[in-house]
């Protein structure tokens, strides 16, 4: 199973989502770490990324979902994945692919990106990251509030998970032969 942990930037992605692997006992990967140097400095410089940046991006994430997916182990992936297109480059050929959409006031993202310290994401782009997000609808996703604390958001991804992988209920006796 994938576990795609989404949303603006600032909206607890790397946190919750690490938090989640580990209650999960399962891989972790970051996306913003297989963004290429000249990304990097293009948003460090206040720029946004554009498709065509995005698009190698996405198709080196997806190689290391499809290799996680075709082994049949768990991973949680923290990526932005703001547009339904970048869901479906992610999703391609992935058979059990959760998205958790960490949702939030957009005040309370800005504050989030300034308290961090050490990161390449300038509070200025979280406008354009909020212009061309799609909420994940119709695509099997759970909608969070940034406002709880860590722990709770990973306990209810958790259920949640729990509820979406259970088997389908065993046929009663008078279906047997039937
Ligand atoms: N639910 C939460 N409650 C309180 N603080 C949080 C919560 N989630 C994350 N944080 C804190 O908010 C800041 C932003 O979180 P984080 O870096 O995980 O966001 P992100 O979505 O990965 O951002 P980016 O996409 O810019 O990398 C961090 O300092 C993190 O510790
Ligand atoms: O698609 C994008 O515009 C980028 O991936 C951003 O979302 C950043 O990587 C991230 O939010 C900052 O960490």
């Amino acid at each position: 199973m994938i576990v795609l942990v989404m949303g603006a930037a600032g909206c607890g992605k790397s946190a919750i989502a690490s938090l989640l692997a580990e209650r999960l006992d399962s891989a972790f990967l970051d996306a913003d770490r297989l963004h290429d140097a000249a990304s990097k400095a293009k948003m460090a410089a206040g720029v946004a990324l554009d498709e065509d940046d995005r698009r190698p991006w996405l198709e080196a994430i997806h190689a290391v979902l499809q290799q996680h997916s075709a082994a049949a182990q768990t991973l949680v992936v923290a990526c932005s994945a703001l547009r339904r297109s970048h869901r479906q480059v992610l999703g391609r050929n992935i058979d059990e692919l959760r998205v958790v959409f960490l949702d939030g006031d957009p005040e309370l993202l800005a504050r989030r990106i300034r308290q961090r310290h050490e990161h390449f994401f300038p509070a200025a782009l979280l406008a354009d990251q909020l212009a061309i997000l799609e909420p994940p609808t119709g695509e099997q996703a759970l909608r969070l509030d940034i406002g709880e604390p860590p722990p709770a958001l990973v306990e209810q991804i958790v259920d949640w998970l729990a509820l979406a992988t259970r088997p389908p209920a065993a046929p009663n006796r008078q279906d047997i032969g039937q």
